[in-house]
């Protein structure tokens, strides 16, 4: 993959106007969206992630700074220049947008009837858009009759009518059960692989990142935080918001209330190790060889981020005080970061441990 630039934000800042405050819904952002990539934006509810993805598109206007889509300075693009603009990028949604009143094969048809494209070739195009998205036998029949993902198939099918270069997702998957959100979330894989398709994916789910996505950013408060590899993001989150999403959809990381359970029936020394870059993962024999100590799992799990190990396992250590010391030890220099929780007679805290939010609506004023 490249590294080349298709979309730049500098200084990008959207402010709105609510009474007599000002909310900074996009608060000077710098970001590189890179060619060919899955890019996701993830934050909470009001983080403003809509608003600066739909700033791409020019769906709201920047207030200060500039964006650069594939060459273009499309801050500065006049309606004729939008209109170009829009053509060359894709965007589904959450609740699909389709038009009720339409069939299917209309509901594709409708960015090449803008387009003025003739109809001999829309047909074809339409025919081909529906068999790539597997809805060929569906043309005829009208949004109502369709599932949710059926739904968002026609939806994609739609954006890449016009052949765009970039395709934004607004929480594409939000309304979707587990199943179907898995299936749409493997034909956006196809669509970046297959049609080297640059895709934007808004969400608020990790897990969504953790199966799609090459690069992250997130978001809070009109920021982005933090951006970087997924892998990498995942593996040494620096801002409490993007702990707070990894330990949500990972949920390998005992909470206060899981370790004092834990603690009922394992009383010894627990320990929390981070598996991040740990290779072929962990192997807990050697962590005790040639001690007078064991050491056994009690809680945690292993799953794939980018395609490498990623989780995070809590062991009980016991035996004779310093071969324990020495089993964390060794613990430490083979996992990523290895958390002490003392033992039920003397108990640590986690001091990685994020409490969960209770407030959904966080958001900058000014
Ligand atoms: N047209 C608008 N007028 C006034 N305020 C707006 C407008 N659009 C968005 N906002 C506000 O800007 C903030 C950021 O909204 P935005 O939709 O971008 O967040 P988000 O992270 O996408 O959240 P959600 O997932 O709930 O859509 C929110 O407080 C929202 O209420």
């Amino acid at each position: 993959m490249t590294v080349e630039p298709i979309i730049t934000f500098r200084g990008v800042t959207k402010i709105f106007a609510t009474g007599k405050d000002q909310l900074r819904a996009v608060d000077d952002v710098d970001l590189d969206v890179r060619r060919g990539e899955i890019f996701g934006v993830v934050g909470y509810s009001g983080a403003g992630k809509s608003t600066l993805v739909r700033l791409i598109n020019m769906l709201e206007r920047v207030d200060a700074g500039t964006i650069d889509v594939d060459g273009r300075r499309v801050t500065d693009l006049d309606e004729r220049g939008l209109r170009a603009l829009r053509a060359d990028i894709g965007m589904i949604f959450q609740q699909f947008n389709l038009f009720g009143g339409r069939t299917v094969a209309r509901n594709v048809e409708y960015p090449l009837r803008l387009a003025k494209v003739p109809k001999a070739q829309r047909r074809a195009r339409v025919a081909e858009l529906l068999e790539f998205v597997g809805l060929s036998d569906k043309a005829r029949r009208y949004p109502a009759q369709l599932s949710g993902g059926q739904k968002q198939r026609v939806g994609i099918a739609r954006a890449l009518a016009t052949s765009p270069n970039i395709l934004l997702a607004d929480e594409a998957t939000s309304a979707l059960d587990p199943e179907t959100t898995r299936d749409v979330l493997n034909l956006l894989r196809r669509i970046n692989r297959e049609l080297g398709v640059t895709i934007v994916l808004i969400t608020h789910e990790m897990s969504v990142v953790q199966y799609v996505c090459h690069r992250v950013a997130v978001m809070e408060r009109g920021k982005v935080v933090e951006h970087g590899d997924v892998y990498t993001v995942f593996a040494n989150p620096r801002e409490t918001a993007t702990r707070r999403f990894i330990q949500t959809a990972l949920n390998y990381r005992p909470s206060p209330e899981i370790v004092a359970r834990v603690r009922e029936r394992h009383p010894g020394r627990l320990v929390v190790a981070s598996l991040a870059d740990t290779g072929a993962g962990l192997d807990v024999s050697a962590l005790t060889s040639g001690l007078d100590a064991s050491a056994s799992v009690v809680f945690g799990g292993v799953t794939q981020v980018a395609d490498r190990p990623f989780g995070s396992l809590t062991l009980e250590v016991a035996g004779a005080p310093a071969d324990v010391d020495e089993v964390v030890a060794r613990l430490g220099r083979v996992a990523g970061a290895v958390v002490d929780l003392g033992t039920a007679a003397n108990p640590l805290p986690d001091v990685r441990w994020v409490e969960p939010r209770d407030s959904e609506d966080e958001v900058a004023t000014r």
